[in-house]
């Protein structure tokens, strides 16, 4: 039985909704279904697809998905090189779809570090160091820094990314560890709100990256600052209290780590759990293995109980 709302109804609901927090409002980074469709002649590929993301301030946390899932196009438009085609992003209070040309330069000087996955890519070559790390200072002429306080800032920066032996040297005479752990202070010289690494230990073996993660770990617990890893890399991954994944343009499922102490040895061990997306819509991914292993496809049969809801296979030809 339906029954028709009066005007009053209709005006209480709407007043409800509109003082409902808005999504993601207590987010540092939100990205409210993010579109961007590249179209190359005349053939359009949606690199993302209405992706929805929250991250709070102080996390740390990696993004992970297979090759062209959509990963480096959401950092583009995260550091402010690139614009979506639709939908919302903010970052630190800043709208990224209306932002002017000077905002985006502020933004990317003042608001976002990024560290890139090719070292050279992050440092100027015929730059030591510390004039890596204290440029950006310099460039960042809103808020003029002393000469002093830049020069101790940088010291204060690379000695907390224990680089501080490598101040005098040239990118060509550091190895490729040293060089992102530099490229890490240069990227937080302006102190960022966010830095964003895309593949920062890519081109690294495995011990060297455990350093450069390490690096990460330092900044993000002694600065507070937010971070976003994009890695391949398991070892990276694993280390992390979050870790979503990106699948087709959308995230799909995270997996959350936490530590449990075990009451009677004291011992220690980290519990991950996964968890699959749910969009504001109800909408859910189900992870493909899952529906492989299933043999589910088109259709699935729902079942509500009091703590879960079930998902079945289509049944309906077996019932007809
Ligand atoms: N500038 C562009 N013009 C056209 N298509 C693009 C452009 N940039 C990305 N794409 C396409 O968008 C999709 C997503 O690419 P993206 O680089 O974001 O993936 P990715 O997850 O970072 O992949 P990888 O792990 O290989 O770096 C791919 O199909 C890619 O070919």
């Amino acid at each position: 039985m339906t029954t028709n709302p009066t005007l009053a109804d209709l005006a209480d609901r709407a007043n409800a909704r509109r003082e409902r927090p808005a999504y993601g409002h207590d987010a540092l980074i939100s990205c409210d279904r993010l579109v961007r469709v590249f179209s190359t002649d005349g053939v359009e590929v949606q690199a993302l697809q209405g992706l929805d993301l929250l991250v709070r301030e102080g996390e740390l946390m990696a993004l992970v998905g297979a090759s062209g899932s959509g990963k480096s196009t959401l950092m583009n438009i995260l550091a402010g090189l690139d614009t979506p085609t639709a939908g919302a992003a903010r970052v630190a209070g800043r709208d990224l779809l209306a932002m002017t040309a000077g905002d985006r330069l502020a933004y990317r000087r003042e608001v976002v570090g990024f560290v890139w996955q090719q070292t050279s890519r992050n440092l100027l070559p015929h730059l030591s160091a510390a004039q890596n790390v204290a440029l950006p200072m310099q460039l960042a002429g809103g808020r003029r820094i002393r000469r002093r306080d830049r020069s101790e800032r940088t010291l204060e920066l690379l000695e907390l990314l224990e680089v501080a032996d490598c101040r005098d040297r040239r990118p060509h005479q550091m190895s490729g560890g040293q060089q992102q752990r530099v490229a890490i202070a240069v990227a937080l010289a302006n102190k960022p709100a966010v830095l964003l690494a895309d593949e920062p230990t890519g081109e690294l073996d495995s011990h060297t990256a455990e350093q450069v993660f390490a690096a990460f770990r330092t900044a993000n617990e002694r600065l507070g600052t937010t971070i976003v890893i994009v890695t391949h890399d398991q070892a990276v991954a694993g280390e992390v209290r979050r870790t979503v994944a990106i699948r087709d343009g959308r995230t799909s499922t995270e997996v959350l780590r936490r530590s449990q102490r075990d009451a009677a040895t004291g011992h220690e061990t980290v519990v991950a759990r996964e968890y699959a997306m749910l969009d504001r819509a109800g909408r859910l991914q189900l992870p493909a293995e899952y529906t492989r292993a299933l043999g589910m496809h088109d259709r699935v049969a729902l079942e509500l109980e009091a703590d879960h809801i079930g998902v079945w296979p289509d049944d309906s030809e077996q019932r007809d």
